[in-house]
């Protein structure tokens, strides 16, 4: 679903997505990586938002440049701040998406993907009166209007509570059950580990390691975490200055 070929992109001097390799297949991908890491701009050039600065990437089988207007019409993303308006209701907020996207026999879909997400109850009510939770599940329900085959999430569960999290995952698994394929950025390394089908990690612009969970952890050691692979592939800001934590100390003692 999708193909990345040696992607980069760069800003000034800053290397942030540096030789990107990279295939999708319809399962549900996560992004993980530090803060800067690149997961961001590589969503962004996926998601055709971002020209990269050399590389190729095709999504459901179109260059993310070349055929840009199809790759949006297959895709749909979920940023970490999308635009939901607070005074509108649930359904008036997916009903303009459908509008925006031509979407034809309009007012049965908007109730599919209402119903989908678990919103018809409270679909008349304004936003304003969203928990996080559920409104997180109207973007979902948003970004669903147009079918499309990949949907790309950034941080989908970032800021939610315990139960909502759950909830947003069971939405995501059943998107996955009908045959989307879902690609997705986050922190939270234990959901990763429990719902993604593989994970790529990422660190400074490039991939340290990508593969299924099981396969990650066990190759650390007997009861691995995903954390352990993170750690293991993440190079803190004090090892990337060359530092490692005894030398600090010996550094301190000294002086
Ligand atoms: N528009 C921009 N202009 C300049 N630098 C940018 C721009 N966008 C991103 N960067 C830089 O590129 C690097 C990668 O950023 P990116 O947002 O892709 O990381 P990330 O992995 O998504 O981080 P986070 O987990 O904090 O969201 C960072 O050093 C960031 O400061």
């Amino acid at each position: 679903m999708i193909e990345i070929k040696k992607l980069s992109r760069s800003f000034g001097n800053l290397v942030a997505v540096d030789n990107l390799d990279l295939d999708v297949e319809n399962e549900i991908f996560g992004l993980l990586g530090p803060n800067g890491a690149g997961k961001s701009t590589t969503v962004m050039m996926l998601t055709t938002l971002l020209k990269p600065s050399s590389g190729t990437a095709k999504v459901c089988g179109y260059d993310i440049v070349k055929e840009s207007k199809k790759v949006r019409s297959k895709i749909s993303y979920v940023p970490q701040d999308m635009a939901v308006d607070r005074k509108l209701t649930g359904r008036e907020n997916v009903q303009l998406y459908a509008k925006l996207y031509g979407i034809p026999n309009r007012n049965s879909k908007v109730d599919e993907v209402i119903e989908m997400m678990g919103l018809s109850e409270r679909a008349g009510d304004l936003v304003a009166t969203y928990s996080g939770g559920m409104r997180r599940r109207l973007e979902l329900a948003q970004a669903l209007v147009h079918e499309p085959e990949v949907l790309f999430l950034d941080e989908p569960t970032l800021g939610l509570d315990v139960s909502g999290r759950k909830k947003i995952w069971e939405h995501i698994r059943m998107l996955k059950a009908e045959g989307m394929t879902i690609f997705m950025t986050t922190h939270y390394l234990e959901e990763a580990e429990k719902y993604c089908n593989r994970v790529a990690i990422i660190d400074k612009g490039r991939i340290a390691v990508v593969g299924s969970p099981e396969n990650l952890t066990s190759s650390i050691g007997e009861n691995a975490s995903l954390n352990d692979v993170f750690l293991e592939n993440v190079k803190t800001p004090e090892e990337q200055a060359g530092f490692n934590s005894n030398q600090f100390r010996n550094l301190l003692r000294r002086r």
